[in-house]
């Protein structure tokens, strides 16, 4: 693995296509969501099967899972061709409030018709001894589900998402790919140990830009003043990922940017 910060220095890539749409509060951002997330479900899974989605943490990303629990549409899906991932995780006891991954059951999961075998947490810390050793069981997991050059399903490291979430903190951080981290130039691999992180707990797991990238589509749903600077930011042509790592998180298909008006700012172009 290489840690050096050269994989997104330079220009940022943008996917094909990169679409900003602002909310009018941070309800109506975690509603839409929601809904959006259980309708391109299906509409992934009218053409693939199965369906992959990787899940982030945070104050509007639970919201938006609990927003579509609450929808007629989570009926509609078919959740034995769902898999459920993580963008990140703390390394922390399995019953720790803190985990995204219980706070995502209690929102949605545990709600669903969804097999137990579908939902793929990352580590807790029963379950291994280093956020290293839980980052390569989690990168090993994903590769299982992943597409070797040819497509042939498990037979290389890169399993396509179908969408993944991202939240993003006020230093624009995304999943726990914190500015100025080493952690941020990870690459040959699809997960990666995070130690020291400025916001605690301090030793997390975290998917590398590369998986996060490998999604067809990926989704920065953002709420709160307190991120509108980083919005600009990320917005206005920041390339410097180690400022800015939202800046250059792109998906294949469509980068979507959902944000509340408070996230949006004053900027004229984006309310
Ligand atoms: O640390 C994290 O923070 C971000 C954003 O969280 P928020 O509460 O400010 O919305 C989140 O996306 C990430 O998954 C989480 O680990």
């Amino acid at each position: 693995m290489d840690t050096d910060g050269s994989a997104h220095n330079g220009a940022a890539s943008h996917g094909p296509a990169r679409a900003v749409v602002v909310h009018p509060s941070a309800d109506a951002l975690a509603e839409a969501t929601g809904a959006r997330l259980l309708l391109a479900i299906l509409d992934a899974q009218s053409v693939r099967h199965p369906v992959h989605v990787a899940l982030t943490g945070g104050t509007v990303g639970i919201r938006l899972l609990e927003r579509a629990r609450q929808t007629p549409l989570a009926d509609a899906v078919d959740w034995t061709g769902v898999h459920l991932w993580w963008g990140d995780e703390r390394f922390v006891p399995r019953a720790d409030p803190e985990r995204n991954e219980g706070q995502a059951r209690a929102a949605l999961i545990d709600h669903l018709p969804i097999p137990a075998q579908n939902v793929h947490p990352m580590a807790a810390t029963e379950d291994a001894a280093t956020a290293e050793e839980g980052a390569a069981a989690y990168a090993a997991e994903l590769a299982a589900f992943g597409s070797g050059a040819d497509g042939t399903a498990g037979a290389g490291p890169t399993l396509v998402f179908d969408v993944v979430l991202l939240g993003m903190g006020p230093d624009a951080h995304v999943a726990s790919l914190f500015p100025g981290h080493p952690a941020l130039g990870a690459t040959g691999t699809t997960a990666v140990a995070v130690h020291d992180s400025p916001k605690p707990p301090p030793d997390r797991i975290s998917l590398t830009f590369e998986a996060l990238e490998s999604a067809r589509q990926v989704w920065l749903v953002v709420a709160g003043a307190e991120k509108s600077g980083a919005v600009r930011r990320a917005l206005g042509g920041a390339t410097d990922v180690q400022e800015t790592p939202a800046a250059v998180v792109a998906g294949r298909d469509v980068t979507l940017w959902l944000l509340d008006t408070a996230a949006a700012g004053a900027d004229p172009g984006l309310v």
